[in-house]
């Protein structure tokens, strides 16, 4: 799903007004009505009394056609203008008069602290204040009745996106933003709402088609775009009936180090459940035994160091390397990671203490293959490009990295980002529960496997992020978010591709 601009939703706007011969008023009433029936299916009629903060511009404007439906079907429905202006908008006006047509009981206005009225935990409040035209942060009063709404502790539920955010940038101030618990939003996800420093604002969120320009939609290119079943569904490729191991691919997985060699036994199982025809792993000479035993699917070749790696020889060529977990960054594991580097032209996943390793010695990124892909963490990018000021600069320094070292790079996260010169996929599968020791590995040989079976890198690290994620989630249906270790995320990846071709049960 692309992620569009809010230059590009107001064009959008616009284009569907002229095209589809409705007025804005027209596009309003339709936005909310969506609005309205899913607030409608979720509180069937509840004697509950809905607050709702309009402000004066258009999303003002369609909370206050939200707040005429809502009172059409019976509810008991509370209005107040954030009188912030008296630039009131051509469709807020029209639906300022036409609320008041059906009701004495008037919107109430508020012009300062004084008119705040007692919100209670409990109540239901609906923020529709600000959306897509907010250009400037919230101050003074304005800001203080957010802060009033965000401590009621009420559940808030935000019209488009939460009043204060904006929809692409990171605010200098995060006081003064709607902390919502639920977000409806129109026709596009907006890019804020996956960055780790605003995401907490949107709580859940829904998309809302509300049919803007199919056209404009279909040919405008975004920066973004979001990941989620429909999409990763379009990125697998069938195996065919008439095939054999070597169609898919070999897999060297490279790492570990003493009383770490369990990282590549969990990159080499996901590789293999990933669909790789087959695996090898090089490690140091202690692992020889433990991989053997706990995975006997892969072939084993070892270092003449016992403990750590110090010079990779392998004696055939696979379809990718996949180097770093466990492995350290001592001397002669650098060293044999130089070398690596030095000899191989092949495909390469860096992770872990691959990715420590290229921060340490910065000039061995000029040596990585083109188009390899890098798996870090926040702390792991950190050490790789430097510190950021907010989570637009650390963008903007990962693009130039990427760019500067042809690479595909994932940031890790509770969104993973996978950085590729065009594009910024964002995923949408995983949970809180795969924040557990191993997890990472088992991403790199989820990512491995496909590429040795010739995905694309980038589509494999699209395509990657998600299974891993929706093996995470299947996980975390059986047992709960605390149980889930790494090896129960590759126990699931057969699932996930399943789970990928299973149609949603459709109850309307
Ligand atoms: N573009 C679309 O696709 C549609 C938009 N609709 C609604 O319209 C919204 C956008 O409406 P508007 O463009 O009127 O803008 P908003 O209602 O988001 O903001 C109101 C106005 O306040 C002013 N303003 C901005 N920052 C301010 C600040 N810090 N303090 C005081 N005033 C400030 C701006 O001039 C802006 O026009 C969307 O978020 C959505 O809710 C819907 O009605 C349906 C279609
Ligand atoms: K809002």
């Amino acid at each position: 799903m692309k992620i569009y601009s809010a230059e590009q939703l107001q064009k959008a706007d616009s284009l569907s007004i002229k095209n589809q011969n409705i007025s804005s008023t027209d596009l309003m009433e339709r936005a909310a009505g969506l609005v309205f029936n899913q607030i409608h299916s979720r509180l069937e009629g509840s004697d509950i009394e809905i607050k709702i903060f309009c402000g004066i511009g258009n999303n003002g404007g369609d909370g206050l056609v939200i707040a005429r439906m809502l009172l059409e079907h019976g509810y008991k429905v509370k209005v107040f203008i954030v009188n912030y202006s008296e630039k009131r908008s051509r469709d807020f006006l029209i639906n300022y008069d036409r609320f008041k047509n059906i009701t004495k009981d008037w919107p109430v206005l508020i012009k300062n602290q004084n008119d705040f009225p007692k919100i209670e935990e409990g109540d239901f409040v609906i923020d529709a204040m600000f959306g897509i035209g907010l250009n400037r942060p919230i101050e003074g009063w304005v800001s203080a009745l957010v802060e009033h709404i965000n401590k009621s502790g009420a559940f808030i539920l935000s019209i488009d996106m939460p009043s204060g955010l904006y929809a692409e940038q990171v605010p200098g101030n995060t006081a003064g933003i709607i902390k919502a618990n639920f977000t409806l939003t129109f026709q596009s996800p907006k890019f804020t709402f996956f960055l780790p420093q605003t995401m907490d604002y949107v709580g859940e969120f829904q998309v809302l088609d509300i049919g803007l320009d199919r056209e404009f939609l279909a040919k405008t290119n975004t920066n973004a775009r979001l990941i989620g079943k429909e999409q990763a569904r379009l990125l697998y490729k069938n195996r065919k009936k008439n095939s054999h191991k070597g169609d898919y691919g070999h897999t060297l997985i490279v790492g570990g180090s003493y009383g770490k060699i369990g990282s590549i036994v969990l990159s080499a199982t996901a590789a293999l459940k990933t669909g790789a025809g087959l695996c090898s792993v090089f490690s140091p000479e202690c692992g020889y035994e433990i991989i053997q035993t706990a995975l006997p699917e892969a072939m084993v070749i070892t270092d003449n160091q016992k403990k750590h790696l110090s010079e990779i020889k392998i004696d055939f060529e696979p379809d990718i390397i996949c180097f770093g977990m466990g492995a350290g960054t001592g001397d002669a594991a650098l060293n044999a990671f130089e070398k690596l580097l030095k000899e191989t032209k092949l495909p390469m996943l860096i992770d872990a203490d691959g990715l420590n390793m290229l921060s340490k010695n910065k000039a061995l990124l000029d040596l990585l293959p083109e188009r390899s892909v890098l798996t870090p963490h926040p702390k792991e990018l950190e050490r790789l490009i430097g510190k950021w000021d907010d989570d637009n600069h650390k963008i903007k320094k990962v693009q130039k990295f990427i760019n500067k070292y042809n690479v595909i790079l994932v940031l890790k996260g509770a969104h993973s980002f996978c950085f590729s010169k065009e594009e910024i996929f964002i995923n949408n599968s995983g949970n809180a529960g795969m924040s557990t020791a191993g997890a990472g590995d088992v991403l790199s040989g989820v990512i491995s496997g496909l590429m040795s079976q010739k995905y694309d890198p980038v589509i494999a690290a699209v395509f990657g992020v998600y299974l891993h994620g929706l093996a995470g989630d299947l996980a975390a249906e059986k047992m709960g978010y605390e149980a889930i270790t790494a090896g129960e995320i590759t126990n699931n990846l057969g699932g996930a591709f399943l789970e990928l071709f299973r149609e949603e049960e459709n109850l309307n």
